[in-house]
């Protein structure tokens, strides 16, 4: 059993209701100067409790060559899906790469004190570069899907996850939303990263020779005129990566994957075409979870994540924005996303008897820290709209170049 610290965001004028997490005191991490925080959050505030949990214990083994589909093939009306394992035949060379992390592997850890990160996806997907821009000298840790990479930080077995969040041309991943409810984790960064798209093949292979193409439906979105000219039937596969591993597996050289550069090196793919994406500004957002909040500064610019659903009546949605816009509180991303558990509302309307409304959740990125006090009052002022409100977390914004 290993003691933790458990970090719950807090706002004065109501229960705690706000986001739970765990962190573990290691030599390696800077410790927290609770006192000093919690002076900064006034009445939004992240304190802390001790408990004792157990520690995660087991080395990753096994892996079950088997990619489920992804939910996000709705993107593509004309892609099919398919299971890696129908493709895939025994390879001594890829076979070397790291093994993902399988839902059924959560009972160790090596309690090494280098910094391990959990991703979804294959070694040489771009959330694994994504994970090595936030923090170069990591050990990567890729896992079978989303929900996993998760647990493997509530679970101990890493210490963080990077997870994309949206694109500037596939737009919103919808289902990382949703696992962000679901779950106690806290956002404490965020990577923007230049994805440059290339298309590859078995060597020695020509464009003209493919018959499809295999890869993430994201990445098939974002490179739909491409294809469109081609004229080829797309594949929808879990990453990338994955989609290079099967080029390379299956042997067929009237298939090809759309992945990075790194991923053709990795799996000894040729690059056919590179820079294939629609858009050549095509960033995609990955945000940087851990089991305790980051305590907010103001020492660069700060970005604060929230999630709430709404009181009924008109205009609430107008008033609940009103509250960044009154001090000049910039947002710069709004989401909604349907309330699952209960996503009717029944309300009493004179005119038509009863009318119906769907439920939402409103998720928003505002530019100000969470130390900045007109963003506390804009959070008071918020809840007077709300019903619910959790802060997901406040992180510096990645200003770094994505020019390359
Ligand atoms: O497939 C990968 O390589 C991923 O890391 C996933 C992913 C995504 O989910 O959007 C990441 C970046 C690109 O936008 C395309 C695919």
């Amino acid at each position: 059993m290993a003691l933790k610290d458990c970090s719950i965001w807090v706002c004065a004028n109501k229960a705690p209701q706000l986001g739970f997490a765990t962190f573990q005191p290691s030599s390696s991490r800077p410790s927290v100067n609770l006192k000093h925080g919690l002076e900064k959050f006034c009445k939004w505030e992240c304190c802390c409790l001790r408990v004792l949990s157990p520690r995660a214990l087991t080395p990753i083994e096994d892996e079950k060559h088997v990619v489920a589909g992804v939910d996000e093939s709705s993107l593509n009306d004309d892609v099919v899906e398919v299971q890696l394992s129908e493709l895939e035949g025994p390879h001594k060379d890829v076979n070397l790469l790291t093994k993902p992390l399988m839902a059924n592997e959560f009972s160790s850890s090596d309690g090494g004190a280098k910094l391990r990160v959990a991703y979804k996806g294959l070694p040489g997907a771009y959330t694994e570069d994504a994970v090595l821009k936030a923090y170069p000298k990591c050990e990567t840790v890729p896992c079978e899907d989303f929900e996993t990479s998760f647990k493997a930080v509530e679970s101990w077995l890493v210490d963080k996850a990077v997870l994309p969040i949206e694109n500037s041309v596939g737009g919103s991943i919808h289902r990382n939303y949703d696992l962000l409810l679901g779950h106690k984790l806290h956002i404490v960064g965020e990577v923007q990263l230049l994805i440059n798209h290339c298309l590859l093949g078995l060597a020695g292979v020509r464009k003209e020779d493919l018959k499809a193409v295999m890869s993430h439906p994201q990445a098939l979105v974002q490179c739909k005129k491409m294809l469109t000219d081609l004229g080829i039937a797309k594949i929808s596969v879990d990453d990338t990566a994955a989609a290079a591993k099967a080029v390379l597996l299956k042997g067929r050289k009237d298939i090809g994957a759309i992945a990075g550069s790194r991923a053709a090196n990795m799996y000894g793919l040729d690059v056919l075409a590179e820079g294939i994406q629609d858009d050549d500004v095509n960033i995609t957002r990955f945000l940087i979870l851990a089991r305790d909040p980051r305590i907010p500064g103001n020492d660069r610019p700060y970005k604060t994540s929230i999630v709430f659903s709404l009181d009924e009546g008109p205009g609430v949605l107008f008033k609940a924005l009103g509250a960044f816009a009154l001090r000049n509180i910039n947002l710069s991303k709004i989401e909604s996303r349907p309330l699952k558990q209960s996503p009717l509302r029944i309300v009493e309307d004179l005119i038509d008897e009863r009318a119906k409304y769907f439920e939402y959740l409103f998720y928003i990125d505002f530019e100000a820290s969470m130390a900045d006090p007109q963003a506390q009052y804009a959070l008071e002022n918020l809840q007077e709209y709300t019903k619910f409100i959790r802060v997901l977390g406040c992180y510096p914004v990645d200003k770094t170049d994505t020019s390359d």
